[in-house]
């Protein structure tokens, strides 16, 4: 590993930071690896997708499988990606989303604080649990969250996972038969149930893992970027609009993925896309670092925070649902103050981006 791939590996987000001012969008890696992020390369990497491959994450496929949707390529990955398009369709879970928030909601203790990331973290992966299985099981999930924090919780740990023992896979036994216990029990329409049985292991791990990370985070930076904003709280109570532009905003400054999935062309070259570099770009974002709801519409190739392609995130709508929804309840029952020792020292588990785990939040009832 050279130096570069060495600050990259360690300390991603100063290396990404370190970068950021680059004009051309790009930085060679080591070789035949780059890390690319100008809008142009961008839009036309995303146009070539289908003829790309998608090598797996050295971090990850560890963790998900060999089997995971996440890097499967040609027919078996547009095979899942029809099968998962109407199944994560965000308005088919509304009554389920809302009930689960309500519930979580009333279980925040009113005037004491709680972390803000564990608490969105708890419940998006509540919800998807329940879009999965199609019944609640907060045991399986607390042992589902425990083992992905041994292995992901820090950079370090990460690191130490994937270089360790290169190449060996970090499941657990006994989670993975209690997983597919349930998976294999769940009926119809649950997302378990639409599954072929040959990789249900790797693809229940995957859509509990991509299903609630990046939603919990990007809600997470949402209220965090509405507590730094004054006024905004107040506006956003009767305004959809400016909600939406508000998680926008949020997914552009603070995208829950740093990165989107490796591509490789036919050659060997890998290309990683920055989604983090691309949206603070000063070219396409003028003030980049400054969060405005009212920024116009961006160039193709420069916000895609869902990643693009034929990869493009299938739960992009289920994610977007989840957000709003969880925003607009805690605005209408609670008023929230956060308490923040350090803004700028986000929390990584793998290439994900949440905010630190001291980040509080206090939660006042209103009357
Ligand atoms: C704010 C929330 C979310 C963000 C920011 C996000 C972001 C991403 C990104 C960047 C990718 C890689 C795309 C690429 O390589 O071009 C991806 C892939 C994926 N996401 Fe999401 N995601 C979110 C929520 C979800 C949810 C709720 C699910 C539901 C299960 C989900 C399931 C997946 C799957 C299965 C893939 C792999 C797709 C493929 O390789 O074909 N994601 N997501």
């Amino acid at each position: 590993m050279n130096r570069t791939e060495l600050r990259f590996a360690l300390r991603l987000i100063p290396f990404l930071d370190s970068v950021e001012d680059i004009e051309d969008g790009l930085v060679k890696l080591r070789d035949r690896r780059w890390l690319v992020w100008h809008p142009d390369v961008m839009a036309a990497l995303f146009r070539q997708d289908r003829v790309l491959r998608h090598p797996p994450s050295r971090t990850l496929s560890a963790l998900l499988g060999d089997r995971s949707v996440l890097w499967l390529d040609g027919a078996e990955h547009a095979a899942y990606r029809r099968t998962l398009a109407p199944v994560l369709r965000g308005n088919r879970y509304q009554a389920l989303i809302e009930e689960m928030v309500e519930r979580s909601i009333a279980e925040l203790p009113s005037g004491d604080p709680v972390g803000l990331a564990a608490w969105s973290r708890k419940l998006t992966l509540r919800i998807i649990g329940r879009i999965v299985f199609g019944v609640d099981d907060d045991e399986l999930l607390t042992a589902f969250t425990r083992w992905l924090d041994c292995r992901l919780g820090s950079r370090v740990r990460t690191l130490a996972h994937r270089c360790l023992t290169p190449g060996a896979t970090r499941s657990d036994p006994e989670l993975d038969r209690r997983l597919l216990h349930r998976a294999r029990t769940a009926e119809p329409p649950s997302l378990a149930a639409c599954l072929p049985p040959e990789d249900l292991r790797d693809q229940v791990v995957s859509l509990l893992f991509a299903g609630h990370e990046t939603t919990a985070s990007a809600t997470a930076w949402t209220v965090f970027w509405i507590d730094r904003t004054p006024g905004l709280a107040e506006r956003l109570v009767d305004d959809g609009d400016l909600l939406d532009a508000t998680i926008m905003e949020s997914l552009r400054l603070s995208p829950p993925a740093t990165l989107a999935g490796n591509r490789m062309s036919e050659d060997g070259m890998v290309i990683t896309p920055s989604i983090y570099l691309a949206h603070r770009r000063a070219a396409t974002y003028p003030h980049p670092h400054v969060f405005d709801p009212a920024r116009t519409s961006p160039p193709p190739g420069a916000f895609f925070p869902f990643g693009g392609g034929v990869r493009h995130c299938p739960g992009k709508d289920l994610a977007l649902t989840e957000i709003r929804m969880i925003v607009t309840a805690l605005l209408r029952h609670r008023r929230i103050r956060l308490s923040i020792p350090n803004p700028r020292s986000p929390q990584l588990r793998g290439a994900a981006m949440a905010p630190p785990p001291s980040l509080a939040m206090v939660a006042t009832c209103r009357r």
